[in-house]
């Protein structure tokens, strides 16, 4: 499911908030930019004077004096585009500053299953595409956009001020763009929402695709991957052509637009002046107003397009703050360390029930293997458990709390799950180490690590301080398995939840880790989803799951004995 958008009353809500909150440079930029403006446009105002005057007979000092003036306004005009455009950058990187600022919090307050259900691309495409088009338009765009609209709004007042008779002919443009607009953006904006969903899809696809490219291989999918991207690609192309078919009207008809007024001047101009009802100077003036407006208005067809990209993304960036909690926590530590479900329930979405009313509990240091067949909903108790998803029916405590109304920090400080998916971050071994401990000394990293049989940490060139990731020392699977292992060793928590946490590597070196663990894991709760039999033989207690429910729970011996689902499975198991 991806995340939602923000709705358009609540986008420019948005905008207007981030404005709000540099009002004052805002203001410096827009006042800098409004003087430009009116030094540039009260240039031609002059020249239709300075025309009138000449008509009428004048001096050389008269002359001189407009000279000056218009130096004058040529200055004014260049040290105030100057501040205009420094402080609009400077307004541009604060707003995008409290954006991106506002945008992480947004997302790290997600709930844990809706960040799990949205899918990479949906969200790398919020914080990489729309956040760069953000960053152009709040960088470039306003302060070009207010220095459009302060040369539109000087030139119409200065045009009435000269000639109330001849200035309704620069309305004409307007007249034309009003309809161009009531078509063009009820089109443009849900074919740009598509466009940029579209993108998400793909990126999230390609990613996929890096990602698991090896499996991929070997499972022989890589041709039905293809296809699927070429359909996605073949969708946006279309979506592409569609919008550049509406930005051709958009552009053409707004070109058509200024030409009108340069023929209604001399047309309705030349009447007037017929009649004696303008002078020569003010036809003049008018004549280089709608000169002046033609830069503005197909400028402003680049903008408008730049607009629809930018409020699509807001709408998207926005819309991560507007995903509900999905809890409303009221306690904020729990002492005791059991687990009790009673009648748990759960169900994605809408969908069928997965988990049908579980009743077990579960004491603190108890070892429990979860097996079962595939979609029995091993891996969706897991993450009931590790408090990602909430229950939708019965209930789940730790500690006599229900884990809806712990609070996620104190849950997550007592519950962790370690599944086969692990990252390593593009940094120091000891950083990757410290994002579960921030205060860990290196004597505490360096016992982690060795909890956990990561002994090669000694053969790495700068020991805790060597750089990982993709373009640096790179581990083996299991070699980043053990990193997440230490994590959890360093996190303490009382209940460990492994799903499939050791299934992605080589038998012996899964074997390796699972006695490590073993030994550093005593008195803790865990609970193992287990692919191999061997592991769920060591548990205190195995559960065996059916169809969300629990067929059989008791020990391996018990339950060899009793013959039943878990004695085939074991008989199978021992068999090969
Ligand atoms: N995110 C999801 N949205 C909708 N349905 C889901 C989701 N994840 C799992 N399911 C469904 O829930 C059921 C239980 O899945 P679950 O992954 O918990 O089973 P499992 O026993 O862990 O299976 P496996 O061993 O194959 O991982 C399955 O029918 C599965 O299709």
């Amino acid at each position: 499911m991806k995340l939602p958008l923000a709705n358009t009353r609540d986008t420019w809500r948005g905008a207007a908030k981030i404005a709000k909150t540099n009002w004052k440079i805002l203001s410096v930029t827009t006042v800098a930019q409004l003087a430009a403006a009116g030094a540039a446009v009260a240039i031609p105002f002059l020249v239709g004077k300075l025309l009138d005057q000449i008509t009428h007979g004048t001096n050389s000092a008269q002359v001189t004096t407009y000279i000056w003036a218009f130096a004058a306004l040529v200055l004014i005009q260049l040290v105030c585009t100057f501040v205009g455009e420094y402080a609009g950058q400077i307004f541009g990187e604060r707003s995008f500053h409290t954006l991106r600022t506002n945008l992480m919090r947004d997302l790290l307050k997600l709930p844990l299953g809706t960040v799990e259900n949205a899918g990479t691309g949906d969200m790398l495409g919020r914080i990489t595409k729309d956040i760069d088009r953000i960053d152009f338009f709040f960088r470039r765009g306003l302060g070009a956009m207010l220095s459009l609209l302060a040369t539109v709004i000087v030139t119409y007042v200065l045009a009435f001020w000269t000639s109330p008779l001849l200035a309704p002919v620069l309305f004409l443009p307007l007249l034309g763009m009003w309809p161009l607009g009531r078509w063009y953006f009820p089109k443009a904006i849900p074919a740009y929402q598509a466009g940029s969903a579209m993108w998400a899809e793909v990126n999230g696809q390609i990613s996929e695709n890096a990602e698991q490219a090896e499996h991929l291989e070997s499972l022989g999918l890589v041709p039905l991957r293809n296809r699927r991207l070429r359909h996605s690609l073949t969708t946006i192309f279309n979506n592409e052509r569609y919008t550049a078919w509406l930005r051709f009207w958009l552009l053409g008809v707004t070109q058509l637009n200024v030409l009108f007024p340069l023929l209604a001047v001399i047309g309705w101009g030349g009447y007037l002046k017929s009649h004696g009802l303008v002078s020569t100077g003010e036809l003049t003036t008018i004549f280089l107003y709608v000169l002046t407006l033609r830069y503005p208005i197909d400028e402003s067809t680049f903008w408008i397009d730049q607009i629809q990209y930018a409020q699509t993304s807001l709408s998207r960036i926005l819309g991560v703050g507007t995903v509900p909690a999905d809890r409303a926590p009221s306690v904020t530590s729990v002492t005791g360390k059991a687990w009790e479900m009673q009648d748990l329930r759960f169900r994605y979405g809408n969908g069928p029930e997965v988990l049908k009313g579980l009743d077990l509990r579960l004491e603190p240091g108890e070892t429990l293997a979860i097996v079962g067949t595939s979609g029995a909903g091993k891996s969706t108790l897991a993450r009931l458990l590790a408090g990602i998803d909430l229950p939708t029916g019965g209930t789940l405590t730790v500690g006599d709390v229900a884990i809806g109304d712990l609070a996620e920090d104190a849950l997550h400080k007592q519950v962790a799950l370690l599944t086969q998916e692990h990252h390593i971050f593009d940094a120091t071994l000891a950083q990757n180490l410290q994002l579960a401990a921030p205060d860990a000394t290196e004597d505490e990293l360096l016992s982690a690590l060795e909890a956990v049989g990561a002994t090669w940490v000694r053969d790495l060139p700068d020991g805790l301080e060597t750089n990982l990731g993709a373009s640096q020392v790179h581990l083996s699977p299991s070699q980043a398995q053990q990193v997440a292992l230490a994590r959890l060793v360093l996190m303490d928590p009382h209940t460990l939840i492994l799903d499939e946490a050791t299934s992605m590597m080589d038998p012996n070196s899964a074997r390796d880790i699972e006695h490590a663990l073993g030994k550093v894991l005593q008195g803790r709760t865990v609970v193992m989803i287990a692919h191999r039999l061997f592991t769920a033989q060591d548990a205190d207690r195995i559960c065996v799951m059916e169809d969300g429910q629990i067929a059989e729970l008791g020990t391996h011996d018990e339950l060899v004995a009793a013959e039943g689902r878990y004695a085939h499975l074991w008989e199978a198991w021992t068999a090969q």
